[in-house]
């Protein structure tokens, strides 16, 4: 023991400036790249390409480019060029000796977007991306073709192979072209571009800007045979957004005669939206958003804006027709089964990380909502019978979806009649299971005080008599014919081993409350067997709990606290009554406790804490192994000794993950 505690004194002693490391240039990229990338899978992978793709749409979309080539190569290697401006060559004022280019590609943070004075809405803003596919690429080449010369640089993981050279004249071309090859060193030696994906992000930028054509080509062995990926294609769309959604629906009917589509500018030169939402007759939507032509598969403000667009307008044609039905109509609705493409363009977007998942520029909403707003509501005036064909399938949803509510009520209520609860039940008036809890409590006393201090329209109490039957250890037939675990099932009416059924619980928590000692632990220890052997999904889906009473009640004067167990106990007489005298008295029970008290301290929402009973999952494959453990560890625990199952919950208790505990 002793030489454990002097080899950490001594770790600790070394612990000094030499062990605090500060990462040079594109170094942390390599060492941390998932902070760049979002990972080193295969999703992080094609964000690579993306990064290139995304700088020769930027210098396309800001008028400089017309055409952008993408090209994977038969070694895994990518190509994107676009007929640009082309990265500058000349020295940065800041480096002098180095090629602006070689700025670009060796640091973080360096790039002509942070104003809006070479690009006015870009896709990049960080101006970190060419440098992080440099950092990840064992090979990495750029040419730049710039006032009729060609220039050429090398670069292996981030590290120049040379300096930037003159290649010679060249009179047509102009532009950047990018070669890269990741690096397997990173992304594992299997790592492969799928071209299908490498495909799909070709076509839809080409969707989103009309004034480009992209030219898309891969090598024909790198196709699977029967694949619908061509091997070349251009790529330019006069139709933009409308094409994409024309494409994407084929030949599926929609509820409209034609989609719901247009773009408008922002006022004061803030940007652009495009959209086209259809709604298709099968229900089967999508939504694919972006922003300066960055997809932002979380959406984000700009989809917000136009989903409430939306919203509002079917809102104000309901009203304009006085359609009666339409009140209960919601978002989800509206827009929950449309098909939906929505791009827009901002100045300085504001994304989640820098995989751009996500939109956060708050004015996005506003600009989006303003500018569809005005154009959905003539739409809908224009064609009556689509506007109207597509409320009559909104009011049909809304109205489904109060019938299937109204039916779930109704099969609880008659459920609880048919059922006949049991007799000590106390049920909570509230009859949707919605907001709703039970409390299993030991006894009769501790069920009389719980129901004193319970709020009745959410909260039932069921009393369980004395120690219920251990179910690891008995047999079926004595588990059927036991009255204290029958009253347990029919009270929460959602059946038992292979009947169980969530959707028929009859409350939304089921909270376990013994007394804070060591026959309270183990009724619960038991009823949590019951469960997890039993129910195993009431505890899966989050059902359980157990809840917290204390043991002691600490007061000085008019101050009393009250402490969960020993421990805590201490720590709150050492924090809150610092050497003052004290008066500790110590809970027999439950029922022992002012009905008040118990409200307070353990079932009130607002101030109690109560577990959730968590277990692993054994169809998740990383908690397999976990989920076998526990099932050990019940089996073997809930045999004969009781201690063993007190320190099982108190253990339980302390790896409870903080988002678990519900205070
Ligand atoms: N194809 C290109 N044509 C012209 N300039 C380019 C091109 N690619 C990159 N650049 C220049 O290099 C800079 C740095 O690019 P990089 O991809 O590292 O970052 P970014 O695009 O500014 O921002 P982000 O990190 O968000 O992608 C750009 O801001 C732009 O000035």
């Amino acid at each position: 023991m002793s030489d454990l505690f002097e080899n950490t004194a001594r770790k600790a002693d070394s612990y000094s400036a030499q062990d605090i490391e500060v990462l040079e240039g594109l170094e942390p990229v390599r060492r941390r790249p998932g902070m760049y990338i979002g990972g080193t899978d295969d999703r992080a992978l094609h964000h690579l390409v993306a990064e290139v793709l995304d700088n020769a749409m930027d210098e396309a979309v800001a008028g400089h480019a017309t055409r952008i080539d993408l090209e994977l190569g038969v070694d895994g290697t990518i190509m994107v060029r676009d007929n640009g401006r082309g990265i500058p060559i000349d020295d940065h004022p800041k480096y002098p000796g180095k090629s602006a280019l070689e700025v670009i590609l060796t640091t973080l943070h360096s790039g002509g977007k942070f104003s809006n004075k070479v690009y006015e809405t870009s896709g990049g803003l960080h101006g970190v991306g060419l440098s992080v596919v440099n950092a990840l690429s064992d090979r990495l080449t750029v040419e730049v073709a710039r006032e009729r010369q060609l220039y050429v640089q090398h670069y292996s993981r981030g590290t120049p192979q040379g300096p930037l050279a003159k290649q010679g004249g060249t009179v047509n071309r102009r532009g950047t072209t990018v070669r890269f090859h990741p690096d397997a060193e990173i992304f594992g030696e299997a790592a492969r571009f799928e071209p299908h994906r490498l495909y799909r992000m070709a076509r839809s930028k080409a969707y989103l800007y009309r004034g480009v054509e992209i030219r898309w080509s891969c090598d024909p062995s790198l196709l699977p045979e029967d694949s619908a990926t061509p091997a070349q294609e251009t790529l330019h769309f006069p139709g933009g957004l409308l094409d994409y959604l024309n494409n994407a629906l084929r030949d599926r009917k929609s509820l409209t005669r034609t989609p719901f589509a247009g773009q408008m500018e922002f006022p004061g030169g803030q940007g652009r939206a495009e959209w086209a939402v259809a709604w298709p007759d099968d229900d089967e939507g999508f939504s694919h958003t972006y922003c300066n032509t960055v997809p932002t598969p979380q959406g984000g403000t700009h989809e917000a804006g136009l989903r409430a667009a939306l919203m509002r307008g079917i809102k104000g044609y309901a009203e304009l027709t006085n359609n009666k039905r339409a009140g209960q109509i919601t978002h989800d609705d509206v827009t929950g089964d449309a098909c939906i493409l929505l791009s827009v363009f901002i100045r300085e977007p504001q994304f989640q990380g820098q995989t751009k998942d996500k939109l956060a520029t708050p004015e996005a909403q506003r600009l989006v909502e303003a500018a569809v707003k005005d154009h959905f509501d003539h739409w809908l005036s224009g064609d009556l019978s689509s506007a109207n064909a597509l409320m009559e399938r909104l009011v049909e949803k809304a109205e489904e979806r109060a019938r299937r509510k109204q039916s779930k009520e109704m099969a609880r209520k008659s459920a609880t009649r048919r059922l006949r609860l049991p007799g000590k039940l106390a049920d909570c008036s509230r009859n949707a299971p919605e907001g709703t809890e039970i409390f299993l409590v030991e006894g009769d006393s501790a069920g009389g005080s719980a129901k004193q201090a319970r709020n009745r329209e959410t909260q039932a109490i069921l009393p369980l008599r004395g120690k219920i039957l251990n179910v690891a250890s008995a047999s079926v037939d004595k588990m059927k014919a036991n009255q204290e675990l029958n009253d347990l099932v029919l009270a929460l009416g959602c059946g038992v081993g292979k009947d169980f059924s969530t959707d028929k619980l009859r409350y939304e928590r089921v909270i376990i409350m013994t007394d804070a000692d060591v026959d309270g632990a183990h009724i619960a220890s038991l009823l949590m067997t019951f469960f997890y052997r039993e129910m195993p999904g009431l505890i899966q889906q989050g059902h359980l709990y157990l809840a917290l009473p204390p043991l002691y009640r600490i007061s000085a004067g008019a101050k009393s606290v009250y402490a969960r167990d020993d421990a805590h106990r201490e720590e709150l007489m050492a924090k809150t009554f610092k050497n003052r005298k004290v008066e500790i008295s110590r809970f027999k029970g439950l029922g022992e406790m002012m009905p008040a008290q118990l409200r307070e301290t353990t079932m009130d929402p607002s101030r109690r804490t109560l577990l959730r009973v968590v277990v692993p999952n054994v169809a998740d494959p990383e908690e397999r192994a976990e989920s076998e453990r526990t099932r050990s560890l019940v089996e073997s625990l809930m045999g004969r000794k009781p201690e063993l199952r007190f320190r099982f919950i108190q253990d339980n208790a302390k790896f409870v993950r903080a988002d678990d505990i519900d205070v």
